[in-house]
């Protein structure tokens, strides 16, 4: 098992009770959901972050399966410390919808018939995946993402997150995407498409119970996967070696190691993939247009979320031009977005492989800090029935100028500053209740440092109650503590 893994993991099944209208009005009865989840939710429920599966991902993204020698496709990326940190987060990754690893898909028992749907299955799109993922999400009761973050295909449903669900997302982190298809990723699934369906065994994707389409399948993978690497990758990998040769044999047959390793990595690949599945993914992909008859700045128009866009220098399936599309898009909507681009040869599956950077870039990003972080945790409250008296002598005995008062349940009712006490002296008032603030400007725990900021500044406020979801007190972030953390970053 590999160092700082989550270890054992099982996935879990989730069958959505109604019946899911899909975009284009079709409807799927009994849709279920293969996910794996990793970390433990926390009491608030604030800590989850959905990861979303590229094109042959699944469900088991990191940790062990019972079984199984090779962990979860994101293994490096998911884990205590790691990037995404599973002592601090709970981390969710779902099968997608017309996926073939747990989810409803074109390999599923069609209810209706009790056989396969085949090409049965309607044309799903990304928003109906998305909207899938958003049922599952619903029913582990979490209201709100602390992240969205997903590569490639997962990086377009994290913008389709972003876009139909802006009050769920509170940072996102789409990587080596894109907000459309261009004409070049168009172009390369078709041929994977129609390497499938040109196959005789695809038999019209009934091909359930007799040969899979393996032929077709395979060569759609090579295809596939020269476009997840590079050329400068695949010089340092193969050049021009022979495989297990020193002499070329001029015939029809293997010759070179790339040969060799595309055919080793299409025969791997029909091993855990369904045809289908591959045309309806693709097909969604294909159809991804965020800006639709408009433009991107306008599709972009209600985001919320903190945005990382991160790009990859050599990936020519998904060039760093088109993250630059989607910076310059949210940023004209004010949307608090930053990129980066990661240095590697890898080309497009850099973001599988390029591990340090990639838990570095997620770590800076994802902890930029939040009120939780920096609170002080054993703050001094008074109950709402205490005297101008008692909170006078709580605050000197206690050294604080700011005091949450609170009701009988231990919610926040108002809060007594250092100035209110001086003003009861010279208006001698008695009770807490004549001098208190009602109106109490808060933030909660998982807000980031920089609203914390941001609302003190605005309000010329020097200190703020940090809530938990249920309005008691958890802590209070104050303005010099703020700096002294600003000051430690020399
Ligand atoms: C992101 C998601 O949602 S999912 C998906 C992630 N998984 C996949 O995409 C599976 C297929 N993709 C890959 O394997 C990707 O290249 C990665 C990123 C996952 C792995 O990349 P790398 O670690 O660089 O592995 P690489 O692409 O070089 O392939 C190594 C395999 O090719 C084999 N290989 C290398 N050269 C040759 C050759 N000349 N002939 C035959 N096989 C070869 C190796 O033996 C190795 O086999 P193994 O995987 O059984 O150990
Ligand atoms: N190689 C990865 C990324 C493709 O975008 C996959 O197969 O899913």
């Amino acid at each position: 098992m590999k160092r700082n893994s989550v270890g054992r993991v099982r996935a879990g099944t989730f069958r959505i009770p109604e019946d899911l209208v899909l975009d284009h009005g079709d409807r799927l009865t009994g849709v279920e959901v293969a996910f794996e989840t990793y970390g433990r939710l926390n009491r608030d429920k604030e800590n989850a972050v959905l990861v979303c599966h590229a094109l042959s991902g699944d469900a088991h993204a990191a940790g062990y399966r019972d079984g199984e020698e090779k962990p979860g496709w994101w293994d490096d990326v998911i884990g205590p410390g790691k990037g995404l940190d599973t002592s601090r987060y709970f981390v969710i990754c779902s099968n997608v919808l017309a996926g073939c690893k747990g989810t409803t898909g074109p390999s599923s028992t069609n209810p209706k018939t009790g056989k396969p749907y085949g090409l049965d299955m309607p044309i799903i799109t990304i928003r109906d995946m998305v909207a899938v993922q958003k049922r599952l999400i619903d029913h582990l009761g979490i209201r709100r993402l602390f992240a969205v973050v997903g590569g490639s295909f997962g990086g377009m449903q994290v913008l389709q997150w972003c876009v139909s669900y802006p009050e769920m997302v509170r940072m996102a982190v789409p990587i080596a995407t894109s907000a459309y298809s261009s004409p070049q990723q168009i172009a390369f699934n078709e041929v994977g498409r129609r390497a499938i369906i040109s196959d005789p065994d695809w038999n019209g994707g009934g091909y359930y119970g007799g040969p899979p389409p393996g032929r077709g399948l395979a060569l759609a993978r090579m295809v596939g996967h020269i476009t997840y690497l590079s050329d400068g990758a695949m010089e340092e990998k193969f050049g021009r070696r022979l495989q297990d040769k020193s002499e070329y044999s001029f015939h029809m047959d293997l010759e070179f190691q790339v040969e060799s390793y595309l055919r080793y990595h299409g025969e791997n690949f029909i091993k855990r993939f369904d045809a289908n599945s591959y045309l309806y993914i693709t097909k969604a992909i294909d159809y991804f247009d965020l800006a639709g008859e408009g433009t991107l700045a306008e599709a972009f128009r209600g985001v919320k979320a903190k945005v990382l866009v991160i790009s990859i220098t050599s990936d020519w399936l998904y060039p760093p031009y088109q993250s630059r599309e989607i910076v310059e898009a949210l940023a004209s909507n004010d949307v608090d977005v930053r990129d980066c681009e990661i240095a590697s040869n890898y080309g497009h599956d850099a973001f599988l492989l390029e591990s340090g950077q990639m838990n570095y870039i997620l770590r800076n990003f994802l902890s930029r800090g939040t009120a939780g972080e920096i609170m002080t945790r054993d703050v001094v409250t008074i109950g709402l029935g205490g005297s101008v008296e008692d909170a006078a002598r709580v605050m000197v005995e206690r050294e604080v100028t700011h005091l949450p008062v609170t009701d009988e349940n231990g919610r926040l009712a108002g809060i007594v500053t250092a100035w209110d006490i001086s003003k009861a002296v010279a208006m001698k008032y008695t009770r807490l209740r004549e001098i208190m603030t009602q109106n109490v400007l808060t933030i909660l725990e998982g807000d980031s440092i920089e609203t914390a900021a941001r609302r003190m500044k605005d309000h010329d406020i020097s200190a703020l109650p940090v809530l938990d979801g249920e309005g008691r007190v958890q802590g209070m972030v104050t303005s010099d503590g703020i700096s002294r953390l600003f000051g430690a970053c020399r």
